[in-house]
């Protein structure tokens, strides 16, 4: 369950006006009449998805497990941004020798990181998930080519029963390569947007092979899916985070600063820009996207939120229950004068610093939203990804603009190809 609170007084929020608005983007939404429905697959896809399609997942995970000790995904964005925002949030922070290990390429263009991801898998059994909806993305496919002659190299033959492809089922490059080399192919469906698509194989077979509960991830999402779906403009947590966002964006908070105490969940922060950013910014529209972890970011940006320019919303990810933590122990001669902790744990110092950090931004004019989860868990996750995706919709429509598209993106693609004289360009 997610849990949304707000600084403001909630019912200036839901006028009759809003409810009425937010009732016929509901309607829209789950009759597929809103623009863009053509990309809802995401809307009921957990409570759609098959055991038989869980079950390829999580042996196609285990084959992978059995062949590789490192599995190297290639995507950028959509394509790899969910599978590493899981990852990170359930995975430690330190493991000196992890039985399996799931790197990223592709998601930047570096030599550099190329040329020592190989180098570093180079004494470890290896295998690769290759992401990309459209098939031509740029990035990845720079990427595969140089992982790909690797693998041929290490591998010979044998390569093609190491190398994952998942794609669009029908058309791209990457289809047509992986149909000639004959590598195992999963599909990122028609109709889910690559930010739309973690609960596809292109989330799921990452996080699978990572060693999590996909299982758990989707009955998390399912259970959003369900309790989600009325139209209930006080109760439903989707409705209400984007009616608040929007409310204080017609008041001028251009901007959403996604703060949390937990490091694990930075790249929560970043799917959830791309899911935002992309789906929102257009036309001249939305709000700007950013993030803090705090309390690192309290000792750089913090000054900026308390007393910057007043055109900053924060909303808080707060993380109830602590799964691993300390307890600060009384020390004999209190030299660095912190006896006055002992017998708080550091998880609840952060939420006391969300206590008093929340009230000094508020003080200093910066609105406050807080989203709350009971932990840290794959059903937790689940939820939490399917309530932003729902909340995103209901936030792009509240603009009456379409959340599933992203026609500004290729304008800098057609920039770039023509510098470098692509063929048609
Ligand atoms: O999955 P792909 O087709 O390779 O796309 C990867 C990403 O790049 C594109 O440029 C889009 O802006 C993103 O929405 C997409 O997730």
């Amino acid at each position: 369950m997610v849990n949304v609170t707000y600084s403001g007084n909630y019912a200036d929020v839901m006028t009759d006006d809003k409810k009425q608005k937010l009732k016929q983007i509901h309607d829209g939404l789950y009759e597929k009449t809103g623009a863009g429905s053509d990309f809802l697959g995401w809307l009921d896809w957990p409570s759609g998805l098959s055991q038989s399609f869980l079950n390829n997942i999580k042996s196609t995970a285990e084959a992978i497990r059995g062949q590789a000790d490192v599995l190297i995904v290639i995507g950028i964005g959509g394509s790899y941004l969910g599978a590493k925002a899981v990852i990170e949030a359930l995975q430690p922070y330190f493991d000196k020798n992890p039985d399996f290990e799931v790197l990223f390429a592709g998601h930047q263009v570096s030599g550099a990181y190329l040329k020592e991801l190989m180098a570093y898998v180079d004494d470890r059994e290896v295998a690769l998930n290759v992401i990309s909806k459209s098939g031509t993305t740029t990035e990845p496919a720079l990427a595969f080519r140089f992982l790909q002659k690797y693998m041929k190299e290490r591998y010979g033959n044998e390569a093609a029963e190491r190398i994952y492809v998942t794609t669009d089922e029908e058309k791209g490059a990457l289809l047509t390569l992986a149909k000639e080399k004959g590598y195992k192919r999963f599909v990122v469906p028609d109709d889910v947007g690559g930010r739309y698509s973690v609960f596809t194989a292109v989330g799921l077979l990452p996080i699978a092979a990572a060693g999590f509960n996909v299982e758990g991830l989707v009955e998390g999402a399912r259970a959003a899916e369900n309790e989600l779906k009325a139209f209930d403009a006080e109760d439903n947590a989707a409705i209400r985070y984007a009616a608040i966002r929007h409310d204080l964006y017609e008041q001028g908070y251009t901007n959403e600063v996604l703060a949390t105490f937990e490091p694990k969940l930075s790249f929560v922060q970043e799917w959830w820009k791309q899911l935002f950013g992309e789906s929102e910014g257009k036309e001249h529209k939305g709000i700007l996207p950013l993030s803090v972890v705090y309390t690192t970011d309290l000792h750089s940006l913090g000054q900026y939120i308390q007393d910057g320019k007043r055109d900053l919303m924060e909303s808080f990810l707060i993380v109830d229950e602590a799964d691993e933590d300390l307890e600060v122990f009384e020390a004999e001669n209190n030299a660095d004068q912190l006896n006055y902790l002992s017998g708080l744990s550091l998880h609840d110092f952060n939420l006391v610093a969300y206590k008093g950090v929340s009230e000094a931004h508020l003080s200093g004019g910066v609105p406050q939203i807080g989203i709350h989860v009971s932990k840290l868990d794959e059903y937790n996750l689940g939820y939490l990804l399917y309530f932003y995706m729902l909340s995103c919709a209901y936030s792009a429509y509240l603009l009456d603009i379409n959340p599933f598209n992203q026609p500004g993106v290729e304008d800098y693609k057609t920039a770039i190809f023509k510098l470098l004289k692509k063929p048609g360009y």
